[in-house]
């Protein structure tokens, strides 16, 4: 049985606010700080490891992370979830998307079915799918191959598989399981869907409406344009598009699909993309065993999570150090900065996971809470962004907790070596250095010259961004996102905070506003 408390309420709480304060410069300085790194670390998945040698903790506060994670009952919270408690307080909903890659207790049944049985019934169908596509026996109506796939949705319904997508497509391209091009339109500005129908052959591109609820104006209003955009080419759109939503969207009883795949309102958006919300465009793109390899991956770094020992459980502990961070040292934000031009659009997923989980001032039962909860997370690959906002990061008056990802390899294998160096050592030997000078800092007569240090980060360290390894990555992101909305709390499974806009922008549409309201829409010319 868990109990629900108030963080503020936990006496582990108080212990950890008790805790001396870790001189960060002062551990990561000399043989002290190598000892750390090889201390300091916690194995994932797939060779991966989570390195937070370089966080202001050390053994007393791990010590009270650890109490708290018990206190707090973060294992037995999740074993709660994935088992198919109602965690989604709000909506009523269980939390299920786990189960749609593997099983990590009892079987769930809900809505008279197993969820594990039905998530995999529709992979294979996916599967199934995808396979037919590959092999020219679903085709276009002249019965020529299908070449691009285009997915149209928006929020999780994009920016989870649109990173997946882009993290995959060298590798894929090296590996040789790359079978079509995926581009993707998200945006209600018409510029977005006008420039990847531009960019394509609509006579042999297949488009995956994307949207769980069947209602996001949004995608909806793409489906019109690309519709629009087939039929003005004498194609016949149900020739050339299949849906993803939820059974009970209006979506699903429609005829104009090619084909419809199937997750359910246990599945949140932001946590979609190991459903066929991320399933059907990766298969599509890089063939269906990529896919399963990938979900493998996210299954092994969820095995992890249940792991009761704080210190091996890599999601637990980035939470908690997370929580002590943001909670006790004050720090209001967080970067997540992947030195793997792949991950180029992890960032803005983890944005969505993130904020629209914990950017939350009431608990699980709607009462507000005295303290603060989800950071503003933003982030950028590196060393794009030593170029561009670090700066702030390094001698700015925030101080930002940082959270860097790095492989050894590339995934193209090429590669150059100029001044006795290849560029993928160029971009650890960064990732390297950023990490001592934003611990370490540097002294100098010349304020302006001068590092304070005592810059927190973690680095998670793979061999190669592989479908396994971003399987396993995403994997640790979600779950520590969980962990740290039970410390919280907060119910990580709804998001009421977007609603207002949405239902006031229909207002300005329908001409139904007065006042500052009809002022902005006068301005904007709506
Ligand atoms: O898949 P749908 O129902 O179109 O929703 C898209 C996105 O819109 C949101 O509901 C926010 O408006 C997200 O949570 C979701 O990922």
């Amino acid at each position: 049985m868990v109990t629900w408390k108030n963080l503020d309420t936990l006496e582990s709480y108080q212990e950890l606010k008790n805790t001396a304060r870790v001189n960060l410069k002062e551990v990561m300085s000399g043989e002290n700080g190598a000892e750390r790194v090889k201390k300091y670390s916690v194995p994932m998945a797939e060779g991966m490891a989570y390195n937070y040698a370089a966080k202001a903790v050390d053994d007393q506060v791990l010590e009270a992370l650890a109490k708290l994670a018990k206190e707090a009952q973060l294992t037995e919270k999740f074993a709660a979830l994935y088992n198919g408690e109602v965690i989604n307080t709000g909506e009523k909903r269980l939390v299920l998307h786990h189960l749609t890659r593997g099983q990590l207790g009892d079987k769930v049944e809900a809505d008279g079915v197993d969820k594990r049985e039905f998530y995999l019934e529709q992979q294979k169908k996916v599967t199934e799918f995808a396979n037919k596509v590959h092999a020219g026996e679903i085709t276009n109506a002249a019965g020529e191959k299908f070449t691009t796939v285009v997915q149209i949705g928006i929020g999780g319904s994009d920016l989870g598989p649109r990173a997946m997508y882009l993290a995959l497509e060298n590798w894929a391209k090296k590996n040789g399981t790359f079978k079509m091009e995926a581009k993707f339109i998200s945006n209600v500005d018409p510029d977005d869907a006008a420039a990847v129908l531009a960019s394509i052959d609509v006579a042999h591109s297949l488009f995956v409406l994307v949207s769980k609820s069947g209602t996001t104006l949004e995608t909806l209003t793409n489906e019109s344009f690309v519709k629009d955009a087939l039929e003005k080419a004498g194609l016949d759109p149900s020739r050339h598009m299949l849906a993803v939503t939820s059974e009970t969207s209006l979506l699903a009883k429609s005829d104009d699909y090619l084909a419809a795949f199937f997750m359910d309102d246990y599945i949140g958006g932001r946590y979609s993309s190991t459903s066929p919300v991320g399933g059907a465009v990766l298969s599509l793109a890089f063939g269906p065993e990529v896919f399963e390899r990938f979900l493998a991956g996210a299954a092994a770094e969820d095995e992890l999570a249940k792991k009761e020992n704080l210190l091996e459980n890599p999601a637990m502990l980035d939470a908690l150090i997370g929580v002590y961070e943001r909670n006790v040292l004050e720090m209001g934000c967080t970067a997540v900065l992947p030195y793997s031009q792949a991950l180029n659009r992890f960032p803005a997923h983890l944005q969505q996971a993130d904020m629209e989980s914990n950017g939350k001032s009431v608990n699980r039962f709607g009462e507000p809470v005295n303290y603060v909860t989800g950071p503003v997370l933003f982030g950028e690959p590196g060393t794009n962004g030593q170029h561009s906002f670090y700066q702030l990061l390094h001698q700015g008056t925030n101080i930002v907790p940082l959270q860097f990802v790095g492989f050894k390899q590339n995934q193209c294998g090429s590669d150059v070596v100029i001044q006795g160096s290849t560029s993928q050592q160029k971009l650890c030997a960064n990732v390297a250095a950023q990490i001592m000078a934003f611990a370490c800092g540097k002294e100098d007569e010349n304020q302006n010259k001068y590092f304070a240090g005592g810059r927190p980060s973690s680095i998670i360290i793979g061999e190669q961004l592989t479908p396994e390894s971003l399987g396993a990555l995403l994997s640790h992101f979600e779950n520590k996102i969980m962990f740290q909305g039970f410390t919280w709390n907060l119910n990580s499974f709804d998001q009421e905070g977007v609603q207002l806009g949405k239902v006031l922008a229909k207002r300005v549409l329908a001409h139904e506003t007065d006042g500052a309201l009809k002022a902005y829409s006068d301005l904007l010319n709506i």
